[in-house]
């Protein structure tokens, strides 16, 4: 018997028909949660992505705006634009699509946000309000970890947790959810030697790395809970994640879990954003 399979897209369904309800309800006050979504450039992932959350938006009540640049925009164009969505009232949070062309400065630009509208969850306000416990917006994509974690019934306290990974959007903000969760953590990263002795160890261990194959069986307890957050292509072109996902699988045995890729977390990081949205409207 291999370990369940915690599914990002069934999930989602019931969490977007929840966003749906509680949408419909503000708008019948007069406040229909508004997203503003800025893609700057011809990413075509990112162009995916965009339209994704565009779509998501309509499908559950929440109204979009989608605002196109070429990668040829001006960092202080940008920002202008940030500053008029800022004083827009039908405007409750607002996403500026990364990675950015090289020219203009992620940090400059996210720190332009105001804090309120801040759905990402990636200005340094917000991850001060994670650090310390008190409300705020949290990274859609570590905030869908927590919630595929909690809502399948799998308990936190207590347990030893294994970040790999420690970026500003995914790793350190995991890190201090599972945290703030009663979890045990340890983050490991591209200097950790022997990687596998934490592994091993871990109740819990979320991948944030972006390579393929960077959790293998013989790296994991049976009974574990392993979430992958990675996206690469495998070499037959098929999208996979940082976890050999089968032979890993096998290896955690009936009472473990684990994310695939795609259909995990993937789902999530756009459900977690309607829902930031939905809460930054509420506000
Ligand atoms: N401003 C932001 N930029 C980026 C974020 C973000 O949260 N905010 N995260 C990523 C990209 N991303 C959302 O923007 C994202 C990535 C993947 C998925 C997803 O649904 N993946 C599917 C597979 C999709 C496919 O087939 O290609 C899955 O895993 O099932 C959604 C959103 C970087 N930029």
């Amino acid at each position: 018997m291999t370990a369940q399979i915690l599914d990002g897209t069934a999930l989602s369904q019931t969490l977007r028909a929840e966003v749906a309800t509680r949408a419909a309800a503000l708008t019948a006050r007069g406040r229909q949660p508004g997203l503003a979504v800025i893609l700057v450039g011809d990413d075509p992932a990112s162009a995916v992505y965009v339209r994704n959350k565009v779509k998501a938006c309509a499908d559950h009540g929440l109204h979009s705006v989608l605002e196109k640049y070429e990668a040829t925009l001006s960092e202080e164009a940008l920002l202008a634009r940030i500053a008029a969505l800022n004083a827009d009232p039908a405007i409750h949070g607002i996403l500026v699509q990364m990675p950015l062309p090289k020219h203009i400065d992620p940090h400059k630009v996210i720190e332009a946000i105001a804090t309120a509208k801040d759905v990402d969850g990636f200005s340094v306000h917000s991850a001060g309000t994670l650090m310390t416990g008190l409300p705020g917006l949290r990274p859609a994509t570590p905030y869908g970890c927590m919630k595929l974690i909690e809502r399948s019934g799998i308990a936190l306290k207590g347990k030893h947790a294994v970040v790999i990974g420690r970026s500003n959007t995914v790793g350190k903000p995991m890190a201090l959810l599972l945290l703030q969760a009663n979890a045990t953590v340890t983050v490991c990263h591209s200097g950790t030697p022997d990687l596998a002795r934490h592994t091993r160890e871990a109740d819990v261990v979320v991948v944030a790395v972006g390579r393929r194959n960077t959790l293998t069986a013989d790296m994991v307890k049976p009974g574990a809970v392993i979430v992958d957050v990675g996206m690469n292509r495998n070499d037959e072109g098929k999208l996979c994640g940082d976890v050999d996902f089968a032979a890993v699988r096998e290896a955690l045995g009936p009472q473990g879990f684990i994310t695939p890729v795609p259909g995990g977390v993937g789902p999530m990081t756009i459900t977690m954003l309607l829902v930031n949205t939905l809460q930054a409207a509420e506000a």
